[in-house]
């Protein structure tokens, strides 16, 4: 391999990566991006294993050795420490990060959010190791927009929905809207990493995504994942597509998101990895804000896409309102608007997104109905016993 050189022309450094929960949705894209194109080691640590391994069979696989799993919970595991010491840097991924879980498992979410990532986060101050960690675009909450009257002509001025990473306000709902125990425990986790790094000296860097999607995000109930559990809306959506059943819009489905091609994403996360001059002491909002929909024309957009791909007709109602309390249950809330202000990280790293939202639905539906056809054909001709 040539060597290769960061943004600033110096060759790159090999680096060891301990990845916590590196079996996840981003964790498995990582991994695979680290391995096909870099020359870097990862530890990678996770309760699963089932995203990534195909990069870890069978032996015979190029970067064979360079990949090592380490099945464990962080929660309760004395190998963490001793596998952080053994890296130049650590990645934490590991969190319940499904808003299915905030209003319905506080408690779990808390603990996992922040208490979780405690050890995570003083072995790397105590030891001196680089620390990428990955937060939410939810620490930002609701739009100062959303509290002007509906008809206020600010209510389409940038100030009032564009979200900074330096200037703009963390705006949560009420302590009974549960919802927001995730975003208030990131929040939290993210003011002791900057504190780590204030008083202590700790690099970091926090990253906060917007909405990324892509092949292997979550599961598909009663497939890869439980009957009755609720994944992330690209899952929901796909999931309600395979079945061709009409797509569930939550609250008339007028919340608005931007979403980002996971592949765009992970091009991000390897120039902070490998520009650490550029990216410690950050924080980056990394999503597209040219791919803003609501929920409801995301839902129009995937069915028509679905259509394309799998030759199949469109429902003649292809969606459903749901309201929040029937889909979520109680102390479900939302964030009403979601575009990320790019300036820092297009600044530091020079990083833009690039693909457009129907091309990213393209090649994620494509990858949906490859991978699930048969099995919920197969599902649906044989309903479990009950
Ligand atoms: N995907 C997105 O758009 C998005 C948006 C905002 C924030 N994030 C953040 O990015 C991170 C990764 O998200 P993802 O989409 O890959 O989610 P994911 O659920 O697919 O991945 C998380 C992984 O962490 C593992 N994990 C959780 N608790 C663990 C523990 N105690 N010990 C060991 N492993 C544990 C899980 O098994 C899972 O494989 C999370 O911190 C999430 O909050 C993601
Ligand atoms: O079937 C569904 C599922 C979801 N939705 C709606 O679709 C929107 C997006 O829902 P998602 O499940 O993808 O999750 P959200 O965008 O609200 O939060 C996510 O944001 C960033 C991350 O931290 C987390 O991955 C998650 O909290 C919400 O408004 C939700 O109410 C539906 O209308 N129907």
């Amino acid at each position: 391999m040539a060597t290769r050189t960061d943004l600033d022309g110096r060759p790159i450094k090999l680096m060891t990566i301990c990845m916590i929960g590196a079996g996840g949705f981003i964790g498995s894209h990582l991994c695979e991006k680290l391995m096909s194109e870099t020359p870097h080691k990862v530890l990678a640590l996770d309760v699963y294993n089932d995203k990534i391994k195909h990069l870890l069979e069978p032996d015979s696989l190029p970067w064979a050795g360079r990949i090592q799993f380490h099945r464990l919970n962080i929660k309760h595991d004395s190998r963490l420490e001793g596998l952080i010491k053994m890296a130049d840097l650590v990645i934490n991924l590991a969190a319940i990060c499904t808003p299915a879980d905030y209003n319905t498992r506080p408690l779990d979410t808390i603990y996992s959010n922040f208490i979780d990532a405690l050890p995570v986060v003083k072995y790397c101050s105590e030891n001196n190791k680089r620390l990428i960690h990955f937060s939410t675009c939810e620490v930002y909450g609701k739009t100062i927009g959303s509290f002007l009257p509906k008809d206020s002509p600010l209510r389409q001025d940038p100030a009032y929905y564009v979200l900074k990473e330096d200037t703009s306000p963390c705006i949560f709902g009420s302590i009974e809207k549960q919802r927001w125990s995730y975003a208030c425990a990131k929040q939290l986790i993210e003011r002791l990493i900057y504190a780590e790094g204030a008083e202590n000296g700790l690099e970091f860097t926090i990253v906060r995504p917007f909405n990324w999607i892509g092949p292997r995000m979550d599961f598909i109930p009663g497939i890869d994942g439980p009957s009755e559990g609720v994944p992330r809306v690209l899952a929901c959506f796909s999931n309600n597509l395979l079945r061709r059943e009409p797509l569930k819009l939550v609250d008339g489905g007028e919340s608005q998101r931007t979403f980002i091609y996971i592949k765009d994403a992970i091009e991000a996360v390897l120039l902070m990895i490998e520009n650490p001059d550029r990216a410690n002491g950050h924080i980056f909002n990394v999503g597209n804000p040219n791919n803003e929909v609501t929920v409801r024309q995301l839902a129009e957009m995937m069915t028509k896409v679905y259509a394309k791909v799998s030759g199949e007709t469109v429902l003649e109602s292809p969606t459903v309102d749901v309201s929040s309390k029937e889909f979520y249950g109680e102390g479900y809330d939302d964030s009403d608007k979601r575009i990320p202000d790019m300036t820092i990280i297009n600044k530091q790293l020079g990083w833009n997104p690039k693909t457009s939202l129907w091309d990213l639905l393209e090649s994620t539906l494509t990858y949906q109905h490859r991978t699930y056809a048969e099995a919920i054909k197969k599902s649906i001709a044989k309903p479990s016993a009950s």
